[in-house]
């Protein structure tokens, strides 16, 4: 039996996460769990799943969550309420599905209190993955990948050396509007933003998708969880995102992880890796049903955020933490419509021009890199 601390259990990631459990009683147990401010849902899963720790966002969630939940269930709030969350005595893996790089002080902490991270939240990579990855070492603990196609390599590479990997391919759907020409993205709304054509996820990552800085971020993400130059790491667009990515060897080998887009999967092997559970109800890949998969090359001009996260993630030091923090902010200036869809990537642009780069940052460096960064894009866009 495994006893899991979900960071973000409201979420998209979080409530799948939730489905892996409820499905394996006999084998998780969920210990803890924090949201944001969904304290409704919040209170159904606790009733539901009986953890013994619960964290919200806020003071005030944290005095109407508990008259809605048993008394004996201990709560937290805000930062250190995350930070209890991981640090309990009991719990074997953390499953952060936190949106943001308030996602990486709760890793830390967590790899440090020796438990294994099961690691949806990218961000946490991209704004400081020397430090994560080092941390992981240094504790002796695992860091699993859940992002789908981090989970697709990383099983690609299972029973290989890694010598021998030539190079990693990502596949990338195109998001909302893969089949839109640069001048047609001229005012898309919102609405068209999140109408993601293969995946169901939180607002922030589908508009990620959209401007494609998702795939800069799993670039940076790969590069950090993999141990790989930028070289070695290649973009393919492949619209029916059933190829979840792929690994060259050098003997021109390429080894590809497929199936059905559903996030269960990469959860749930996150989860029970080596070993792989049954999932009965699942709809199954028939690839003579769908009879032909497309790809192609992106057109770094077109998908200009995927451009300048390459630029960031080889620059290096602070550049990605910028580029995250910008970012953050850029999508969240969008979605509460401040700004069209286009400013997202100029104002990225803009921050990382006015910054100068640190290598090699501490801790503390890329947090107030961070809230600088957030301060910059905030007072730009005033
Ligand atoms: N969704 C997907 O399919 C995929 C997601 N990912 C990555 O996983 C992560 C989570 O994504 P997703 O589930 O879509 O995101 P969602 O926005 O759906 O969920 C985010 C979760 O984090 C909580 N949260 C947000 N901000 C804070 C905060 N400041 N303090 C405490 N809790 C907070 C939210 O709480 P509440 O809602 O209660 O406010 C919610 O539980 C992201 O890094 C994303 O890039 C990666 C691959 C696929
Ligand atoms: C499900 C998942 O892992 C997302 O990160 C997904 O990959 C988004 O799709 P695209 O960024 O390829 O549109
Ligand atoms: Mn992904």
């Amino acid at each position: 039996m495994k006893t899991i601390i979900l960071l973000g259990s409201t979420g998209s990631i979080g409530v799948q996460t939730l489905d892996v459990i409820r499905a394996h009683p006999e084998q998780f147990r969920l210990h803890a769990l924090t949201c944001g401010r969904n304290i409704e849902l919040a209170a159904q899963q606790i009733r539901e799943f009986k953890p013994e720790f619960v964290c919200v966002q806020r003071k005030e969630d944290e005095e109407k969550l508990k008259t809605m939940i048993p008394g004996s269930v201990k709560t937290g709030y805000g930062r250190e309420g995350l930070l209890e969350a991981v640090e309990q005595a009991e719990g074997d893996t953390i499953v952060n599905a936190l949106m943001g790089s308030v996602g990486l002080e709760p890793t830390l902490r967590g790899m440090k209190a020796k438990k294994d991270v099961a690691l949806a939240n990218k961000e946490t990579l991209v704004t400081a993955g020397h430090i994560v990855t080092r941390a992981a070492k240094e504790n002796n603990v695992k860091l699993i990948p859940i992002d789908s196609e981090h989970s697709a390599i990383y099983q690609c590479l299972e029973g290989n050396s890694e010598k021998e990997v030539e190079r990693l391919i990502l596949t990338a759907s195109g998001g909302s509007f893969r089949d839109k020409t640069r001048a047609e993205l001229e005012g898309v709304t919102v609405e068209d933003a999140l109408n993601h054509p293969n995946w169901s996820m939180g607002a922030k990552i589908t508009i990620d998708s959209a401007t494609m800085m998702n795939k800069g971020l799993e670039v940076i993400e790969a590069r950090w969880l993999f141990d790989m130059p930028y070289e070695m790491i290649d973009v393919i667009l492949h619209k029916e995102s059933m190829i979840h990515s792929m690994v060259e060897y050098i003997d021109g080998s390429v080894l590809a992880h497929l199936g059905m887009p559903d996030m269960k999967v990469p959860i749930q092997y996150a989860l029970s890796l080596p070993d792989r559970l049954a999932m009965p109800d699942k709809k199954r890949l028939n690839l003579w049903e769908i009879g032909t998969l497309h790809f192609s090359k992106p057109d770094f001009e077109r998908f200009r955020c995927l451009k300048i996260a390459y630029e960031a993630g080889r620059i290096g030091g602070t550049a990605p933490t910028v580029l995250n923090a910008a970012n953050e902010e850029a999508v969240d200036a969008f979605l509460n419509g401040k700004i069209q869809f286009l400013q997202i990537e100029t104002i990225i642009e803009q921050a990382l021009e006015s910054h100068s780069v640190i290598q090699n940052p501490d801790l503390d460096t890329i947090f107030e890199v961070d809230r600088m960064t957030r301060r910059f894009v905030q007072t730009d866009m005033k």
